[in-house]
């Protein structure tokens, strides 16, 4: 970071009188006056000290004047009053970073939210605005890992520093996948993980809490909650304080790193927040008109390093199911592997609700999963997609009215679909079935058997919630 100015960095010094005022306060935003010699740069955080009340950080986005800056509040902004001195942090805001943090439950400032001890005074701290890692230290995505549910090993793999997100409207297991990708990570792969619950219920954050602890999860998690009770600010800035959390292990321990983010969509919502408090002219179906770099800010800086790499997990609410969304768009073009979960299948209880057709991944390519495993998917999606077209006619007419091949697709592409369902291990509680995971030799070769006609002979509910091919054949016996 470049050096303060001098008469910055002596009234930034944490003993000097405060040499900014609150202005004005409206809801989130909060104006400040400075001398004109120190008006703080945009990014940066300020301290606001109301006597005998516990300060509260703001972050500056825009200079109003030569004296006055426009900020949004971290915190909730209630009791702050005109008059009320407020400092500068001289930069962006620093968040503790490091081991002291694992196992914790922080908030978007840092402070821990879990109850426990506070995080020890001398933990390094990392500024939250950093620039993503330069193109010439990324390294190229290229080792899968399966993650052991069929239909996203098979469709739309995931590799190590790579970008997934599931996209779906509400209600459609979201926040089930991204739960039972972080049970699976917790048993087959040996890293960290940093959890970023933004705009979420918080209902959901507590249970996330308990269930890692009890499993011993937590251990090497950090949970960085912003949720849906809090300011806008402080929903808007959570994913980069857990950004922050996962580019140091990446960088300076070279370590591993998960980042789970629920949910994308409500930080880009917290921005539409913060942009309408600071009057700024809405954009298309009303977003902020720095939707795409602020996006973009986020997304840039999930990267593989030469040395580790931190691989992105997104859950993304898709508004009113409304793919063509100017946000879910946005999000969309950074991800390697995009899952898409399909409200029908949802409502026929075929979980995981993954579209088969609508999903994809870059990494489905012959040069990283291998030729025999792009041929296969393709041809899964060619026989879904068959029996899509032939659903209407089946419908009308019903399918003895098709031609003898047109049935024989049918009804393979019928048990390909039940096939790909499977139970999961963070539902056992209320399905009571026990999660399975199948490995991807298995799902490749349970789909090319069935492709290949070795199901025909078994009813449909045979193929629904299994493991693998041979649970669905065991399941003949009347
Ligand atoms: N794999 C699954 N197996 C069984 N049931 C599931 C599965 N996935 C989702 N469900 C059912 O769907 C419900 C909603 O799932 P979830 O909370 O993950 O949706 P969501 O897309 O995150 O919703 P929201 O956008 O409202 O947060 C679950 O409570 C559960 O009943």
């Amino acid at each position: 970071m470049s050096a303060l100015p001098e008469s910055l960095a002596a009234a930034s010094a944490p003993g000097a009188p405060a040499p900014g005022r609150v202005h004005a306060v409206r809801g989130g935003v909060v104006e400040v006056r400075f001398p004109p010699s120190i008006l703080p740069t945009l990014g940066t955080a300020l301290l606001a000290c109301p006597p005998g009340a516990p300060t509260l950080t703001l972050e500056v986005e825009s200079q109003v004047d030569e004296c006055t800056v426009r900020s949004v509040a971290l915190q909730d902004t209630q009791g702050l009053a005109r008059g009320v001195p407020v400092r500068s942090m001289g930069g962006p805001l620093a968040v503790p970073v490091g081991d002291a943090l694992l196992g914790r439950l922080i908030n978007v400032l840092g402070e821990p939210g879990d109850g426990g001890a506070p995080i020890p005074e001398d933990t390094p701290r990392r500024p939250i605005h950093r620039p993503p890692l330069p193109l010439g230290q990324r390294r190229a995505v290229a080792d899968v890992f399966e993650t052991g549910i069929k239909v996203i090993d098979l469709l739309a793999p995931l590799a190590l520093g790579s970008k997934a997100a599931m996209f779906g409207g509400a209600g459609v297991g979201k926040t089930v996948l991204v739960m039972e990708l972080i049970h699976v990570m917790a048993q087959t792969y040996q890293g960290l993980s940093v959890f970023a619950g933004v705009g979420e219920r918080t209902r959901e954050g507590h249970e996330l809490l308990l269930d890692m602890r009890n499993s011993g999860m937590l251990a090497n998690t950090i949970l960085v909650y912003g949720q849906m009770n809090e300011p806008s600010g402080a929903r808007w800035r959570t994913p980069l304080t857990a950004l922050t959390l996962a580019e140091y292990f990446r960088d300076e321990q070279q370590r591993n790193v998960l980042l789970l983010m629920d949910n994308v969509f409500r930080f880009v919502q917290a921005g539409a927040e913060v942009s309408g408090l600071l009057g700024r002219l809405p954009s298309r179906v009303g977003y902020q008109p720095t939707l795409a770099s602020e996006v973009a800010a986020v997304q840039e800086r999930i990267a593989c390093g030469e040395h580790a790499s931190v691989t992105a997990i997104e859950a993304v609410y898709v508004p009113a199911d409304d793919f063509t969304d100017p946000a879910v768009t946005a999000i969309a073009v950074h991800l390697d592997s995009r899952i898409v979960l399909s409200r029908s299948l949802a409502a026929e209880g075929m979980y995981p609700a993954v579209d088969p057709l609508a999903s994809q991944s870059r990494l489905l390519d012959p040069a990283v999963v291998g030729q025999a495993h792009c041929d296969l998917a393709r041809e899964v999606r060619e026989a879904i997609a068959r029996y899509r077209e032939l659903q209407d006619i089946i419908a009308l007419l019903g399918v003895a009215e098709l031609s003898a091949e047109d049935q024989t697709r049918v009804k393979r592409a019928r048990r390909l679909q039940r096939f790909l369902t499977q139970p999961f291990s963070v539902t056992e509680a209320f399905t009571g079935q026990a999660g399975r995971q199948v490995a991807l030799r298995d799902t490749l070769a349970g789909c090319r058997a069935i492709l290949d006609g070795a199901g025909d002979d078994l009813p449909e509910s045979a193929f629904y919630m299994v493991g693998t091919l041979d649970e669905a054949l065991a399941r003949k016996t009347p």
